[in-house]
C-alpha cells in the first residue's frame, strides 16, 4: 500500500509580522515526483525549509517518512537528500574533499554512485570551491544529496543555473532505476523541465497552497473557457471574471467537458497568478 512520504497538516509561518506560509496542507505519496511552483517570494523555498526541518513553523506541522521534521531520526535523516536554493560550501575545500567529507557522514553513501553522477553531470573534481562557476557549484550540491540513494529528495530551483543539457542529464538522474521507490519535491521556474518528469504539480501563490493534482488529471480535465453563471462554482480552479475567462476541473462539471479547451503548463500557472 501506498503510504505518505511528505506531509504538512496545517503549516504556517509568519516572520517579522508578515504571513509566508498560510495553513498548508499537503500530502505526498511515495514515489510521487512533486514539482513545486509559484511566483517569486510565494514561499516555496520556506515550504522546502520547513519540510525538512530547517525551519520552524510558528503553525502546524510537517514530517518526513512519517517523522516530525523537527525532530527527525538519524535513520530518516540518512534517507533524505536536500539541495537548497544557494548551496552551502565550504569555500575553503576543493570538490573531491567536499564528496569526501559528506561521504563520512552518510552509512549508505555510494562512492561509485557519486562519481559517475559527478562525471555525468561534468562535475570537475579536481576544482577548488571559489573556482567553481555557479552551475557547478549547483551540480556538487545536487550530487551531494543523491550519493546516498536517498528515499526523499527536497530540491530547491536545483537547476536554475544549469545549462540545457546538464539540466536533461539532471532530470535523468532522478530517476535510476537502480534507486527503486524515490519521493521527490521540486521546485522551478522551468516549467518545461518539470512538465517532463512530474507525476504531481503543487502551485503555491502568497504562502497558500493553490492546487495540488496529478499531472495527469490536469492534462485529462482541466479545461480553459468563457466564464458563465452556470459553471457550478465548485468546478472553477481559478477565474478572471472582467474578462470572463475560467480554468475549470471538468470532473467537477462534467456537462462542460467539452466546452474551451485543454492549457499548457504555462498557460495554467499564468492563469492561477492573474
Ligand atoms: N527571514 C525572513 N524574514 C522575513 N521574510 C522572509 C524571510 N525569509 C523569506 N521571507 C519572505 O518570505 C516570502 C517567501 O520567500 P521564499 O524564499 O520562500 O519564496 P520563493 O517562492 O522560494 O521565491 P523564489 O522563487 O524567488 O525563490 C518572501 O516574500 C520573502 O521575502
Amino acid at each position: 500500500m501506498t503510504y505518505i512520504a511528505i506531509e504538512a497538516q496545517h503549516l504556517s509561518l509568519r516572520q517579522e509580522g508578515k504571513t509566508i506560509l498560510d495553513d498548508i496542507s499537503l500530502a505526498i505519496p511515495a514515489g510521487a515526483v512533486v514539482g513545486l511552483v509559484g511566483r517569486n517570494g510565494a514561499g516555496k523555498s520556506t515550504l522546502l525549509r520547513c519540510l525538512a526541518g530547517l525551519n520552524e513553523p510558528t503553525g502546524g506541522k510537517a514530517s518526513l517518512l512519517d517523522c516530525p521534521s523537527l525532530d527527525l531520526s538519524d535513520a530518516v535523516r540518512e534517507r533524505l537528500g536536500y539541495v537548497a536554493q544557494t548551496p552551502d560550501l565550504f569555500e575553503w575545500m576543493g570538490v573531491a574533499e567536499h564528496l569526501e567529507l559528506v561521504g563520512k557522514a552518510y552509512p549508505k553513501w555510494d562512492l561509485h554512485r557519486c562519481l559517475a553522477l559527478a562525471a555525468r553531470l561534468d562535475l570537475p573534481i579536481g576544482k577548488r570551491i571559489p573556482h567553481l562557476s555557479a552551475g557547478e557549484k549547483q551540480t556538487l550540491s545536487v550530487v551531494l544529496a543523491m550519493a546516498h540513494h536517498p528515499d526523499v529528495l527536497l530540491l530547491d530551483e536545483p537547476v536554475s543555473n544549469l545549462d540545457p543539457l546538464a539540466r536533461r542529464q539532471f532530470m535523468r538522474s532522478l530517476f535510476d532505476d537502480e534507486d527503486g521507490e524515490r519521493t521527490v519535491l521540486i521546485s522551478s521556474h522551468i516549467l518545461s523541465d518539470l512538465e517532463r518528469v512530474v507525476s504531481h504539480l503543487a502551485f503555491i501563490r502568497e504562502g497558500k497552497l493553490q492546487l495540488f493534482d496529478t499531472w495527469d488529471a490536469i492534462l485529462e480535465h482541466y479545461r480553459l473557457m468563457t466564464f458563465t453563471t452556470e459553471l457550478p462554482p465548485q468546478a472553477i480552479v481559478c477565474a478572471r471574471k472582467t474578462e470572463r475567462i475560467c480554468v475549470v476541473d471538468t470532473r467537477r462539471a462534467p456537462q462542460h467537458a467539452a466546452q474551451g479547451r485543454p492549457l499548457t503548463l504555462d498557460e495554467l500557472f499564468v492563469e492561477l497568478n492573474a
